[in-house]
Parts: C-alpha cells; sequence; structure tokens
C-alpha cells in the first residue's frame, strides 16, 4: 500500500524503468512531491518548469505494507481539474484569486540530511552513501552499526544520575536521529521507558518551559480558533493514523500543567511507535490550549502557553468542536482520537459526544480499566476464583476509578449473566468526601452515580475497608500516601491474598509504595504500580511488582483499530485487549509477584492484543479493511515499524 509520507522521499520507488526521478535527485535542488494512489507501482514524473519535479508512486517509508489508507494524497487531482481523485487542499482547483499554501517537499541530502531526523544516520551512512548523497567531509571517515550506536549512547546515557537530563537526552536523540531513538528505546523498553515516559515524562511537563528547546506535536490555542484546519495542514505529515490530543488540565496526578502537558501526546505517542509498531511519521501530537488555571504557571517567566484562565462551558465546546470535525475532515474517520489527561468533567463529556461519530478512545477511562482488569483476570487465574467473587473498593472516583468499575461490571454481567446493575453492586468507590453512597445522590457528579449504593455514609478510607470487606483496594485518587499502614494492615487482616493497586501517577503520586504494600502485609500483598517500583527483597525473597500501566493496552489496542479500518471503539474491544493481555502472564510470572508479563516482550504482546482488538471489530462489523486477513497476528506483526536504519540509493 502507497502512503504519502514526508519521510519517504530518499528512496522513492519510483518504475525500475524510469530514470527521470534519479536524474531529479542528483541535482540538490529539485524539488520532489510524493503522492499516494492507484498508480499500482508504477510512476509518472513530470516537471513544473521551475526545476520541481513531480512524482507519482511511492512506497511507505519502512516498506512495509502498513495499514490502508484510503485518504486522498496532495497530488491527487479533482475531476474538474482533468486528474483522478480529490484535490485534498484544494490547490489544484483554485482559481487566480484564491489564496493556495505552496507546499514542496525538498529530497534532502550533504547537510540537510544530517539534519534531517527521519534520514538522519549519522555514523551509519555507508561510504557508498557518504559519496551519492554529497556527505563526504561533513562526517569523520569511520562508519559504524547501528548497534554500536546504540551502545554508545546506552553507555553516555546511564551516566546521567539526574532522570531529567535521561529525559532531554532522549528528546534531543528523537529531533536529531529518529530511528536511532526507536531502536534505542526498543530494544531497552524496561530501562527507557520509565524515562520517556512515566514518572519521568511529569516532571518534564512541570519544568517543560525551563527545557523547551524546539516544539514537538501541533498546539492549537484560542488564537486558532475558526483556522484548525489550516493549523493541521501545517503539519508536514498527511497520513495521520493516530492523534494523541490533551487539553493539559490533568496531567498524570501532578494538575493542570495546560500547554506543557504536551510532553504527555508526544510520550504517548512515542510508545505508540514503540511499543505498538505504529509508524512514527502517523503520529500526531496535540495540545490545546485554552489557558491554565495554575497560578505558578501564569507567573511563570517561561510558561509557553497562553496567559490566561481556562476558558469553559460554550467557548470550550466549540474549540474542540472545530478541532474535531477537522480532523475528520483532513485526515478521513479513520484515523484514531486518543483523549489524554484531560479534567474528569470534559473527559466523559468529549468520550460520550464524539463515541458515536468519530473513531474515539480516553486513555484514562477505557486504557487504564483494560490494564487493570487485565491484571486481575491474570492474579486470578493463579489463586483461584472468580471476578464475581471478588468485593471491589475503590479509592478515588474520577475517570481510572469508574471506568475501571465499569468495565468490571461489564465483565461480571458477562460472565455470570446478571444484569450490570447488580454486578455494579459489588464495586464500592470513596472519593473525597467518603464513600459513594445513595444519601449523596443529589450532589453527586453523574458519572459517578452508577455508584452509589445503599449504605450508612462512611468518611475515612480505612474505615470503608474494615465495613465494606474488600478483595481488591485500587487507588485512583491522584494523590499520594493515601494507602496508609492501617489501610494496608486492613486489607491484609481480610485476606490471605490482598490485591492493592495503586495507580495514580507519578511516583511522587503513587497511593503507596510497593515497599509497603509488602511490608505492611508481611510481604503477601499482589501489588501492581502505575508507575514503575523496582524489585523488593523481603524476608529472603524478591517481589516483584507489576507496573499497571494502560501503555500494557493503547499500543496494542491502537494498532488493531488501524489494522482492521475500525471506524467505533467498543467495550468488547477493551475486554478482548484485556483477555489477550492477561493470557501473556505466566505462572513464572505470577511466582515473582507479577501479574503483568515483563515490558521485555510488548511488541509480541501488543501484536496480540491487536489482533484479538481487530478480530472483535471484524466480528462487531466495526471493520473496513475487508478482505479480514488470515492470520491476524501474522498480519499484526507484518504492520509494525521496524527502527532498523534503510539503505539509500
Ligand atoms: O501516563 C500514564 O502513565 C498513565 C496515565 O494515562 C495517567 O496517569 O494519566
Ligand atoms: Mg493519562
Amino acid at each position: 500500500m502507497m502512503s504519502l509520507n514526508g519521510s519517504s522521499f530518499l528512496h522513492p520507488s519510483v518504475c525500475k524503468s524510469c530514470r527521470t526521478f534519479d536524474a531529479a535527485r542528483r541535482s540538490p535542488v529539485a524539488f520532489v512531491r510524493v503522492r499516494s494512489g492507484p498508480s499500482g507501482g508504477r510512476c509518472r514524473v513530470a516537471s513544473d518548469g521551475n526545476g520541481r519535479v513531480l512524482v507519482d508512486g511511492a512506497l511507505d517509508e519502512d516498506g512495509s505494507s502498513s495499514s490502508s489508507s484510503s485518504s486522498p494524497s496532495v497530488l491527487e487531482m479533482d475531476s474538474k481539474s482533468g486528474g483522478p481523485g480529490p484535490d485534498l487542499y484544494g490547490e489544484d482547483r483554485a482559481t487566480e484569486d484564491q489564496l493556495v499554501t505552496p507546499w514542496a517537499v525538498s529530497v534532502a541530502s550533504g547537510y540537510n540530511l544530517l539534519r534531517d531526523p527521519h534520514h538522519n544516520k549519522a555514523l551509519s551512512f555507508s561510504e557508498k552513501e557518504r559519496d551519492a548523497h554529497y556527505l563526504r567531509g561533513l562526517l569523520p571517515p569511520v562508519v559504524v552499526s547501528q548497534d554500536l550506536q546504540v551502545k554508545k549512547l546506552m553507555h553516555s546515557l546511564r551516566k546521567y544520575q539526574v532522570p531529567l537530563q535521561k529525559y532531554m537526552a532522549m528528546m534531543d536523540l528523537q529531533e536529531t536521529n529518529e530511528r536511532l531513538f526507536y531502536k534505542l528505546l526498543i530494544d531497552h523498553v524496561e530501562e527507557l521507558l520509565p524515562v520517556v515516559y512515566t514518572p519521568t515524562v511529569g516532571e518534564a511537563c512541570q519544568k517543560y518551559g525551563s527545557i523547551f528547546r524546539r516544539p514537538q506535536g501541533l498546539f492549537i490555542s484560542l488564537k486558532e480558533k475558526g483556522k484548525i484546519l489550516e493549523v493541521l495542514k501545517n503539519w508536514p505529515q498527511r497520513n495521520i493514523q493516530v492523534i494523541v490530543v490533551t487539553d493539559g488540565e490533568r496531567i498524570l496526578g501532578l494538575g493542570d500543567l495546560g500547554c506543557q502537558g504536551m510532553g504527555i501526546p508526544v510520550g504517548k505517542l512515542s510508545l505508540y511507535t514503540a511499543l505498538g509498531g505504529v509508524r512514527p511519521s502517523a503520529c500526531l501530537p496535540v495540545t490545546i490550549d485554552v489557558g491554565t488555571n495554575n497560578e505558578n504557571l501564569l507567573k511563570d517567566e517561561f510558561y509557553i502557553g497562553l496567559r490566561q484562565r481556562r476558558a469553559t462551558g460554550e467557548e470550550y465546546d466549540e474549540l474542540l468542536h472545530e478541532f474535531m470535525s477537522a480532523v475528520k475532515q483532513i485526515f478521513g474517520e479513520k484515523v484514531l482520537i486518543q483523549f489524554e489527561d484531560f479534567a474528569n468533567h470534559n473527559a466523559f463529556e468529549l468520550l460520550e459526544k464524539y463515541g458515536t461519530t468519530h473513531l474515539v478512545f480516553n486513555d484514562d477511562i477505557q486504557g487504564t480499566a483494560s490494564v487493570v482488569l487485565a491484571g486481575l483476570i491474570a492474579a486470578l487465574k493463579f489463586v483461584g476464583g472468580t471476578l464475581a467473587d471478588q468485593r471491589f473498593l475503590f479509592l478515588g472516583a474520577g475517570e481510572a476509578g469508574t471506568g475501571i468499575a465499569e468495565l468490571m461490571a461489564l465483565e461480571i454481567s458477562k460472565q455470570t449473566n446478571v444484569p450490570v446493575e447488580e454486578a455494579r453492586k459489588k464495586i464500592w468507590l470513596v472519593d473525597s468526601k467518603g464513600l459513594i453512597v445513595n444519601s449523596r445522590w443529589e450532589s453527586l457528579q453523574q458519572f459517578k452515580k452508577p455508584w452509589a449504593h445503599e449504605h450508612e455514609p462512611i468518611n475515612e478510607l480505612v474505615d470503608a475497608v474494615k465495613v465494606i470487606k474488600p478483595t481488591v483496594l485500587i487507588g485512583t485518587s491522584g494523590v499520594g500516601s493515601t494507602f496508609t499502614e492501617d489501610v494496608v494492615e486492613a486489607m491484609a487482616a481480610l485476606n490471605e491474598k490482598p490485591i492493592i493497586l495503586a495507580l495514580s501517577n507519578p511516583t511522587s503520586q503513587s497511593e503507596c509504595t510497593a515497599e509497603e504494600a509488602y511490608k505492611w502485609s508481611q510481604g503477601r500483598a499482589i501489588f501492581a504500580s502505575g508507575s514503575p517500583f523496582a524489585p523488593v527483597e523481603y524476608k529472603g525473597k524478591t517481589l516483584v511488582p507489576g507496573q499497571a500501566n494502560n501503555a500494557y493496552i493503547f499500543p496494542g489496542l491502537g494498532l488493531g483499530l488501524i489494522m482492521s479500518g475500525a471506524i467505533r471503539v467498543h467495550n468488547d474491544m477493551l475486554l478482548a485487549a484485556s483477555e489477550a493481555l492477561a493470557a501473556q502472564v505466566t505462572r513464572e510470572n505470577f511466582d515473582k509477584g507479577l501479574i503483568y508479563p515483563p515490558f521485555t516482550d510488548i511488541r509480541k504482546i501488543s501484536a496480540q492484543i491487536a489482533a484479538d482488538v481487530a478480530a472483535k471489530a471484524y466480528e462487531l462489523g466495526l471493520a473496513t479493511r475487508l478482505p479480514q486477513p488470515k492470520d491476524l497476528v501474522k498480519y499484526a506483526e507484518s504492520c509494525m515499524y521496524s527502527p532498523t536504519y534503510r539503505s539509500y540509493r
């Protein structure tokens, strides 16, 4: 399948018999634009008379059969202007008095090639490439392998003591040599995940203004109102498959970080590529800036966002609606939009509002739910019992808390054939005002109402534990150190194997540490946390805490949606993802204390998740990529981006 993608221009797959493109490429001033389309691998080359050469026909960046894209390309022409296919940006159709964008994509060579992150290979350029691409003298004589580059970079990264320095070094690498960045991340995923993702990404967002060097992603602020379609056109890639978008109001458990939340979409999309194999050029990070209510940021001279309090109500809704409409208009209806780290009220509303018109997914509500359900299914596989046998108590009734609770109720209802309303009665939630009970009904936000059960009010978590007698305790409050010694002890007094999940991120907001959970339960707790904790020695045994983070789910889920051409996300797909993940947990993992498989196997795991999600999409009639591939796991693997350098001719 062809794709338009700005980074494929160095090795276009023009027709073998055609020499014209080569001739153009040899000239460092030639401008080449590459289109996708029905040319079947053959090429058409034309000059526009100004030294620009138009080429029709190109391979995907990595030569893989990346998922089908039916989105039209830049060069396809409207039938009115005589060519086949639509004229996406109206350039060819424009009349003489209309303004058009002078799009041009250049073939990089020489100095510019070294500064093009998509194509730079630094010291790995071969002798032949150095000759062909005007690189002689711009590099020292040595030629090294990509593996040696990885070894050297790991060596220097490990010398940094401060995590934020590692983060900045990784971001620099991403912006200078993209393939090497992904090779590093994939080959050393357990070590580098905490650097590009939680917990370090949280600190990076807090200090984003100070560490900011080059902009990443697309910033859409209130200033762009009415012009969002134009702003999206400014992004250099056209074949976008996944957008992660935040408005920065609830970044991890750190609160409102405004425009500085950009670190989150950037980090999540790095994982889409490294863990799920979605091509980097198909990923678009977006931050919507409607202001911030964070007084410190408003006073910070280095703050990068709008210096005003958050817009709300109609003004907010209109901006978001313009964004959602523009995305669909420009990238088509199969682009996946992942909502990330919105505050509760907007998160639920956006998911509900756009769930029926767009391919949307809320990672904090649905991704976290799916990963937690997977962990519980895996744990029960080894300790015995069913989900319906459990009693659940949550601290935190926001996106993650109610999202997990609802998915669990759905699964219990499926397993036991009881109505979901009945299944919900096994699940209790505590928020900042205490246990959610019927007497609080009037003042409860909509998304909490399904969890208001008949009971006396209880204010303290520890008292709720003693009265409700949960077998599973889940923290999603975003407030650190709330699973205190008496809470964990109460859980341990009630259960031989208490399941305790401290999910809030980053590490500073975790409800308790792994060490505390093990110590206060005499090593009996089955513990997992949102951000990583190191293994703990307890009475001669090494206990390894699992990481119950949605990073296990969204890359595989996204890949499954993309490769099946799904047009909507359905809860059954989340359940399929949970079961696929749980099936990867082995007895050996569990004996160490893990209810998730190690991240080292994540690409294999993501392929399994993608295959099962895609299978569900086909089963539900929500897939548009037809016919259905026979072996979905193999197909998922074949779609995955590989960061290995390509050879340039
Ligand atoms: O980003 C993470 O590590 C998990 C997540 O979605 C959140 O905490 O909001
Ligand atoms: Mg999140």
